[in-house]
């Protein structure tokens, strides 16, 4: 039977004693509980369920970033391949990281995806952005999670719009550390490849990064994947993960700061409750925690039921990790991407801040003309976006090129504080980026009714044009 094979690979040893001395009864009594779920289901939720996170390698958070197309989730499941095959990752197909309904349909990366492996220095969790240029909504909330980024750029292409537009985000969301994979080499001739490194490592220096420095590994992660042409197939993904190892250092994280851990998704799970995904921003984070989820107008308290890090349950999350935390007694409707989950007392929703921006140049990707006051731009910090209203407080207007002082108002409160990064957008185009500098006391009713009334005048003057 099926459940007693299976038995011999579970590692929760009570668990493979219950399964192996009566399995039926055991699986009867899950499946009671989920009537429609497939038996196989409930199988893997408890294989799952059960596996226990061991924390034996230091934690480090990366991901693919670049051009729609050039690669990022092949060379996801090109690096699972290369990684299972010395039993250090659980194989990952093209479709399984590309795995949302709507992503399949149209064959493009939409939400960010996360998968885990290691290497015998360290635990990995990656993500796989998106390159599409309407998804660099996801692509800023998905790289924020990152302490490092592997760029993916196609010899066949060079660099294209989203290699620049993903490279200037890493860096204005604080990447520090970026290695580079040229991919599809088996397409592309010798010569094409050595034109895409120059050209490359030009664009690193142009963004701030050390181009000369910076390790950039060729090869092809089709072929990885697929096993053929070892030499541009895994040897190369094994050297970029070498480069990755040594290039990108282990952050030092706040372990003893209250624990603070932006919400990036939230889930249902059938017979468990609710489960909310993000990364734990600060300090540390353990079943039986009191908790409270904050912003889009809400406080919600709850106690955190369970923690889990990539389908195995921890002991105790630790900040850096990419979790899932089960919440007692509240519904997924409850809570919405860009809420906080933190310690009680400690994150509070503001929405009138006084920060210090510097204005992209059209250069590095900003706007060619300046702007003045009232005009209104999204601001994107932590997992929230939120419209604001900008004033100047000290000049007519800012140029594209300049830092100023800026002063905005926030069309809802959402958690903030001194020091926060965030990312101003209008549009399609990043216009600056900036840090709160102070937070004022929140716009009374009567403000915020002025600010919307604003926003209406605004929308209605520019339907006419
Ligand atoms: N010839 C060749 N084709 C490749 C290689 N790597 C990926 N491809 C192909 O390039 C296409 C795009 O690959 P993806 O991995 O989906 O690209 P992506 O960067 O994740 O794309 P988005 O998520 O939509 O931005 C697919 O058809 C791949 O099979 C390679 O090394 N060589
Ligand atoms: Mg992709």
């Amino acid at each position: 039977m099926t459940t007693i094979s299976f038995a011999k690979n579970l590692v929760n040893p009570a668990l493979k004693l219950i399964l192996k001395q009566n399995p039926c009864a055991h699986l009867q009594r899950c499946q009671a509980s989920h009537p429609v779920t497939p038996l196989s289901v409930i199988i893997r939720r408890n294989y799952a369920e059960k596996q226990v996170f061991e924390r034996n390698k230091p934690h480090c958070n990366v991901g693919t970033i670049g051009h729609v197309d050039h690669g990022k989730t092949t060379l996801t499941a090109a690096i699972t391949k290369v990684l299972a095959d010395r039993n250090l990752a659980q194989k990952k197909g093209y479709a399984d990281i590309d795995n949302a309904p709507e992503e399949k349909a149209r064959g493009i990366t939409i939400n960010v995806a996360h998968v885990e492996y290691q290497t015998d220095q360290r635990h990995y969790g990656h993500t796989d952005c998106p390159g599409h240029a309407d998804y660099i909504k996801n692509m800023i909330t998905g790289t924020a999670q990152m302490d490092g980024a592997i760029l993916v750029v196609a010899a066949t292409d060079g660099v294209m719009p989203q290699t620049r537009e993903h490279l200037l985000l890493a860096k204005q969301i604080g990447i520090e550390h970026v290695v580079i994979f040229i991919n599809k080499v088996d397409a592309a001739d010798e010569e094409m490849v050595e034109l895409v490194e120059m050209e490359i490592r030009e664009l690193l220096t142009e963004m701030g990064y050390n181009g000369d420095k910076i390790p950039v590994i060729k090869g092809s992660a089709l072929c990885a994947l697929e096993g053929k042409n070892p030499e541009i197939g895994a040897d190369a993904v094994t050297k970029l993960l070498q480069e990755v190892d040594t290039f990108i250092p282990t952050p030092v994280r706040e372990l003893d700061k209250p624990f603070l851990m932006p919400v990036e998704s939230v889930h249902s799970i059938p017979g468990r409750g609710t489960v909310i995904t993000g990364r734990l921003y600060r300090g540390v984070l353990k079943k039986g925690t009191d908790c409270e989820i904050v912003g889009h107008g809400k406080i919600l308290k709850t106690t955190v039921t369970g923690v889990e890090m990539f389908h195995k349950t921890l002991e105790e999350a630790q900040a850096g990790d990419q979790l899932g935390a089960l919440v007692r007694s509240i519904k997924r409707e409850q809570i919405r991407r860009g809420m906080v989950m933190a310690k009680p007392g400690t994150a509070k929703a503001y929405d009138n801040i006084e920060a210090a921006v510097y204005i992209l140049s059209k250069e590095e990707g900003g706007r060619s003309k300046p702007f003045t006051s009232y005009i209104q731009l999204q601001m994107f910090s932590m997992t929230w976006d939120c419209a604001s209203q900008v004033l100047i407080p000290d000049k007519e207007m800012v140029m594209p090129g300049e830092d100023t002082k800026l002063h905005l108002k926030m069309f809802k409160p959402m958690v903030c504080e001194a020091g926060q990064r965030f990312t101003l957008r209008l549009g399609d185009k990043t216009l600056g980026t900036g840090v709160i500098t102070k937070i004022n006391k929140n716009l009374t009713e009567e403000e915020r009714v002025k600010l919307l009334e604003g926003k209406k005048a605004r929308e209605k003057a520019s339907a006419k044009k």
